[in-house]
C-alpha cells in the first residue's frame, strides 16, 4: 500500500537520520519544505521533497494536502494516562483554597487515586484508559509513554502495567512502559518507607522483569515523597532488572535530585518547575534530556519550567502533558506547544522541536519516531489550511488538525 500527499503548503520537520535531539540555538531552526509532497509505503515515510521534483502520481491513494501543513505526530514522553476514577472534587477544593499539598496531606491526591485504582478491575481501567488514548491520538499523539505508579501495591502496580501492555497490543500508537511504583507512600506503609522501598525491590521489580511489563523506571523525587537517598537506592536496583531511569523531579523544591538523575544516567528528567544554576550545570554535556509538563504548571498554578534559561544554557528540551487526574486532566499536546510558546516563551520552531523530536528522544524512540526523515515510521498530523506554523500555537484551543496518519493509516 502506497500513499502519496501531494500540494503540502509546508512540510515540518524534516530532517537526515542522524538527528535524535536538538539543543540550545539549534531549537530555533526547524527545517521544512515548503510545496511538498511526502510518499508512504506501508507504515514508513519512503520519500518526500518539492512538488516541482514529483515525476509520477502513481499511489495506492493520493492525499491532497492543498493549504495544509504536514508535521510528524506528537510524541507524548510523560503521561499516566491508565488511571481509573477522576479527581474533579480536589479540583473543586482547590477553587476553595485548598493546595495541592494541603490536599495531599489529608490522603487525597496519588492516594485517592490509588485506592480507586486499587478498586477498580483490570477490565474496567482498560476501557477507561482507552477513552483517553482515543481522544489523544486524535489530537495527533502517535506515540507516549505511560507510567504505572497509581496501584502502590504489587497487584495493583501490575494490574496497571498489563494495562499499558495491552494499550501497546491494541493501539496502533508507539507506547513505551514506565515503572513508577514510588510515586508516593502507601497508606499501609505510612510510616515505614524502607518497608514499601524493600516492597517495589523485593517484589515488584523481580516480577516486572519477569512479565517484560516496562522499559523505565520512574520515583517522585520530592520533598514529602521520596529523598534523595531512596532515589539512588532505586534507580540502582531499578537498572538491575534492566529499566533505564526517567524521574519526576524539582517540581515543588530543587534539592540536587538532577545531578541524581544524570548520574544514574536517566533518560530524562521531568518537570523542572523549580530550577537552580547547579541543575543546570549537571544537565550540561549528559546524555539527560529535560522534559517540561507546561499543561500541569497551567492547572495547578505552580511555575513554569524555565525553558529560556534551560535551551539558553545550549540544552535540549522536550514537552510532554503529564496527562493525569490530579495535576493535569489533559493529554492535548496542541495545548502544551500553545502554552509553551505563550508562557514559557520558547518560539514557535522550538516548541515543535520540543514535542516531536526532542520528545522521541526523552521515551528513546527518536531513531524511529519525531521528524520526516526516510525510514521512519509514517506518523503523521495534516493540519486544516492555515496561514502558517506560527498559528498552530497561535490560535490556541482550536483544534486545527484534519487528518492524523499512524503507520501509514488515517485515523478514523
Ligand atoms: N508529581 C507527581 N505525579 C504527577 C501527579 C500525580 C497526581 O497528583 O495524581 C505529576 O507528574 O504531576
Ligand atoms: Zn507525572
Amino acid at each position: 500500500m502506497t500513499t502519496l500527499i501531494t500540494n503540502i503548503k509546508e512540510l515540518l520537520q524534516v530532517r537526515d537520520t542522524n538527528v535524535l535531539k536538538v539543543s540550545g540555538s539549534n531549537m530555533k531552526t526547524l527545517p521544512t519544505i515548503k510545496k511538498a509532497y511526502l510518499l508512504i509505503e506501508h507504515d514508513t515515510i519512503i520519500e518526500y521533497g518539492s512538488m516541482q521534483d514529483l515525476t509520477t502520481l502513481e499511489a495506492d491513494q493520493v492525499i491532497d494536502a492543498t493549504g495544509k501543513i504536514v508535521l510528524p505526530t506528537w510524541c507524548d514522553s510523560h503521561t499516566h494516562i491508565v488511571y481509573a476514577g477522576n479527581r474533579e472534587q480536589e479540583f473543586v477544593d482547590r477553587i476553595n483554597g485548598l493546595s495541592y499539598e494541603e490536599i495531599a496531606n489529608r490522603g487525597g491526591g496519588i492516594l485517592n487515586s490509588a485506592e480507586n485504582l486499587q478498586n477498580t478491575s483490570e477490565e474496567d481501567l482498560y476501557q477507561q484508559s482507552i477513552k483517553r488514548v482515543k481522544q489523544v491520538m486524535k489530537l495527533g499523539t502517535g506515540a507516549i509513554e505511560i507510567k504505572s505508579g497509581y496501584g502502590l501495591t504489587t497487584e495493583a502496580e501490575l494490574k496497571m502495567l498489563r494495562v499499558i501492555k495491552r494499550i501497546k497490543k491494541e493501539f496502533p500508537l508507539k507506547v513505551k512502559a514506565t515503572f513508577l511504583g514510588a510515586h508516593a507512600l502507601p497508606k499501609a506503609y505510612k510510616d515505614n518507607k524502607k518497608g514499601y522501598l524493600d516492597l517495589i525491590i523485593n517484589d515488584m521489580l523481580p516480577k516486572i522483569e519477569k512479565e517484560h511489563l516496562a522499559h523505565y523506571i520512574d520515583i517522585f523525587c520530592e520533598k514529602g515523597y521520596f529523598s534523595l537517598e531512596d532515589t539512588d537506592r532505586l534507580l540502582t536496583e531499578g537498572k538491575k532488572h534492566g529499566l533505564t531511569p526517567k524521574i519526576h523531579v524539582n517540581q515543588f523544591n530543587a534539592f540536587g535530585g538532577i545531578a541524581l538523575g544524570v548520574k544514574h544516567n536517566a533518560l530524562s528528567v521531568d518537570h523542572l518547575e523549580e530550577l537552580k544554576d547547579e541543575d543546570i550545570e549537571a544537565l550540561k554535556n549528559s546524555n539527560t534530556i529535560a522534559v517540561a509538563l507546561p499543561s500541569c504548571s497551567y492547572f495547578i498554578s505552580i511555575p513554569y519550567t524555565p525553558a529560556r534559561k534551560i535551551i539558553d544554557a545550549g540544552l535540549p528540551l522536550a514537552l510532554a502533558s503529564d496527562y493525569n487526574p490530579g495535576t493535569t486532566p489533559s493529554g492535548n499536546m496542541n495545548f502544551v506547544v500553545s502554552t509553551a510558546c505563550i508562557k514559557m516563551k520558547m518560539t514557535p520552531e522550538e516548541a515543535i522541536n520540543a514535542a516531536t523530536i526532542n520528545a522521541a528522544y526523552a521515551m528513546g524512540i527518536s531513531k524511529q519516531y519525531g521528524s520526516i526523515t526516510r525510514g521512519k515510521k509514517a506518523n503523521l498530523i495534516i493540519t486544516n489550511p492555515v496561514p502558517s506554523y506560527n498559528y498552530l500555537p497561535y490560535a490556541f484551543g482550536e483544534n486545527h488538525i484534519d487528518t492524523v496518519l499512524i503507520n501509514g493509516n488515517i485515523l478514523e
